[in-house]
């Protein structure tokens, strides 16, 4: 059988992970928890905000028929503090924030008006509402503040901060099992004997799957042997919403995941034609309450690792947590740096881009192999190469965006 023959596309990967995956449940939390959490619905405001009409200057408000004359000054606007309606004929000291008195309709910036001793000369022509920030320009009381799905960033817990509002519903976390495969596998920290590596992927993906929106609780080093892996799938599966495991999916005798999989659940796919991590299985597991876990079984080398957690990780959390902005990675155009040739399998090549004038421009590390992380360090985007392509050096490539977390 040739070595390519049943190579799944990666969409039908994907289409067989996201399937039917069921959103996670919502749960209240104080929004100073929430950073980074995905919303579960639509917040609406409460209040117009601005909530009164305020001064975008330091300077002095005024009725913008008075342009052009000397007027004195009938009272002095701090933020924050009270306010009278204006007297006719009279300007306001007004600071930045301060609330709009009453009468008046526009505000002039200090460094434009003269102060003279009958009071303070204006230029004319000011323009209605000039430096006046209206109640309600950026948000209305009722209107839609955020929407379900959001991913809380800064911004968006400054309005919510902005509206009073001290707690939000949001999805609960996926918790996901993340199980190393590998008797040569020890963790940093333990000498390293003839043979053994350290685990390398774990800290990589517990970091990848929590910027994803993930709650990794369960990490096991898991042995090399159908019985033990078997044991440790099913018992993760029961806890957990997704089962990760790293190594164990090519084709060797100690190659045991798929075998305990098909055992215990269901393979949906397995060889994707990918380049990385060619030999990725999905699948999904029983989670002992009749329902199912989704399992996704990255193959061993670390950069098989990291794309196919990109690829297929994330996109997993997003559909779980019901995010749109984690759901798809943000597609650019570059002009490649580098000549390649494909095969019969999409190439995911890391790549740092440079920003310039000329356009953006996609540089390669330049061993590309699934075993060199250094491919992976400081890559700011996947420029996707097609199978069976012949990229010069110039050609404008299609990069997934990495950096937009
Ligand atoms: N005869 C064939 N051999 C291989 C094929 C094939 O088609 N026919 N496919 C190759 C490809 S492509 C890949 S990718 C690897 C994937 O193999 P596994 O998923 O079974 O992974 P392992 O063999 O367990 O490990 C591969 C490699 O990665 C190192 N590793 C594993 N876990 C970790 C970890 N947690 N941290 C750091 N490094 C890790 C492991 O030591 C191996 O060097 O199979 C090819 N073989
Ligand atoms: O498909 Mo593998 O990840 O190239 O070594």
């Amino acid at each position: 059988m040739p070595e390519t023959a049943s190579l799944q596309p990666v969409e039908a990967g994907l289409d067989a992970l996201l399937e039917d995956v069921p959103v996670m449940p919502a749960e209240n939390l104080p929004c100073s928890q929430a950073a980074r959490r995905v919303l579960a619905g639509d917040v609406m405001a409460r209040l117009d905000a601005p909530p009164f009409d305020n001064s975008a200057m330091d300077g002095y408000a005024l009725r913008h028929e008075d342009a052009g004359r000397t007027l004195p000054v009938s009272q002095r606007i701090a933020a924050g503090a009270r306010v009278t309606p204006l007297a006719p004929n009279s300007c306001a000291r007004i600071f930045t924030g301060g609330a709009l008195p009453e009468g008046a309709d526009c505000v002039v910036m200090q460094e434009r008006v003269e102060i003279t001793d009958d009071g303070i000369r204006f230029p004319d022509n000011i323009p209605f509402h000039d430096n006046v920030r209206l109640q309600g320009s950026d948000v209305s009381a009722g209107r839609p503040l955020l929407d379900a799905g959001t991913r809380l960033d800064a911004a968006a817990l400054g309005h919510l901060a902005g509206q009073g509002i001290t707690e939000v519903a949001v999805r609960r976390r996926p918790r996901v099992a993340l199980l190393s495969t590998g008797d040569e596998l020890i963790e940093p920290g333990q000498p390293l004997a003839f043979g053994q590596i350290y685990n390398g992927n774990r800290p990589m993906l517990t970091h990848l799957l929590e910027t994803f929106g993930a709650d990794v609780t369960h990490l096991a080093t898991v042995p090399d042997d159908v019985e033990g892996t078997r044991e440790m799938l099913r018992n993760a599966a029961q806890q957990t919403d997704v089962v990760v495991t790293t190594g164990g999916v090519s084709v060797g005798e100690e190659d045991h995941v798929k075998a305990a999989l098909e055992s215990l659940g269901r393979l949906d796919l397995w060889r994707l034609a990918l380049r990385p991590g060619k030999p990725l299985a999905l699948g999904r597991l029983p989670d002992g309450h009749g329902g199912e876990t989704r399992f996704v079984g990255l193959p061993g080398n670390p950069v098989s690792c990291f794309v196919g957690a990109w690829l297929f990780l994330r996109p997993l959390m997003g559909a779980l947590l019901h995010c749109p902005e984690l759901a798809q990675l943000p597609r650019l155009s570059a002009h490649a740096d580098f000549s390649t040739r494909t095969g019969p399998r999409r190439h995911y090549m890391r790549v740092k881009l440079a920003f310039t004038r000329e356009g953006i421009v996609a540089h390669a590390y330049p061993d590309q192999k699934s075993g060199v992380l250094s491919s992976c360090v400081g890559a700011d985007a996947l420029a996707v190469i097609e199978p069976d392509a012949d990229i010069a050096k110039g050609d404008v490539v299609d990069c997934l965006w990495l950096r937009g977390d």
